[in-house]
């Protein structure tokens, strides 16, 4: 199983905001996505995901006896929002995305209760999300990457609102990931506690024209 990516680039409106962005990587492995503010590390996961549509170049998910596909087909994509509703509590809210994703090829998800306890939080899911402190449910939030299975997890600033314990939880939850076979791409500012990831550095061309370089 492997993602290539080769001679991506993407704009926003007018800008280009990157060009030229090759990378392969395999199963087991993860590609942690670096560079300062508006330098367009969300661009670029968003192109992976398929929630943008990307300028030039190509992203392919690749697997034994499988078609080519999009990345997105086979990706959990965890934005900066979570994308829970706060007045459903944490069991419904992880129950409807758990039969909304269904499983990809090749995994299993977890039971919602499970995944509730690997993110340290086993006791709360009667509450309403609405009801959670903002680490609270950015955990919860990667509990929905458990309760379906996803080869690829693409994240963007996973870690944010965490505190020290939870940044540990987490690196350990993509650590299991990458164990099972996964792969995952993050953009953050602050260290996951991965050994041996790939780096990508973004430097970026925010609000250059085309033509201009
Ligand atoms: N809808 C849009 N239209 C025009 N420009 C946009 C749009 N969305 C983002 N941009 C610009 O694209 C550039 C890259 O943004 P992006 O969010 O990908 O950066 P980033 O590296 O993830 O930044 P940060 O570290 O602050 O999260 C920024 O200059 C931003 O202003």
């Amino acid at each position: 199983m492997r993602l290539v990516a080769e001679g991506l680039s993407a704009k926003r409106g007018e800008d280009l905001i990157f060009q030229d962005i090759s990378f392969e990587i395999g199963s087991g492995e993860a590609l942690v996505v670096k560079g300062p503010n508006g330098s367009g590390k969300s661009t670029l996961l968003r192109v992976l995901a398929g929630l943008l549509p990307a300028h030039a170049g190509t992203a392919k998910f690749l697997a034994a006896a499988q078609p080519a596909g999009q990345i997105g087909e086979a990706a959990h994509y965890l934005g900066h929002r979570n994308a829970m509703k706060r007045e459903l509590t944490v069991e419904e809210n992880l129950s409807f995305w758990k039969s909304f994703f269904g499983d990809f090829v090749g995994g299993a998800g977890v039971p919602v209760m499970k995944a509730v306890e690997a993110v340290g939080l086993g006791g709360i899911a009667h509450l309403p999300f609405g009801y959670l402190s903002a680490g609270q449910q950015r955990r919860m939030a990667m509990a929905k990457l458990l309760v379906a299975w996803r080869p690829v997890w693409i994240l963007d600033e996973p870690t944010a609102a965490l505190d020290a314990a939870a940044e540990t939880m987490f690196a350990g939850l993509v650590t299991s990931h990458l164990a099972r076979g996964g792969i995952a791409i993050a953009a953050t500012h602050q260290p996951l506690g991965l050994e041996g990831v790939t780096e990508l550095r973004m430097t970026g061309f925010a609000g250059v024209m085309e033509d201009v370089w």
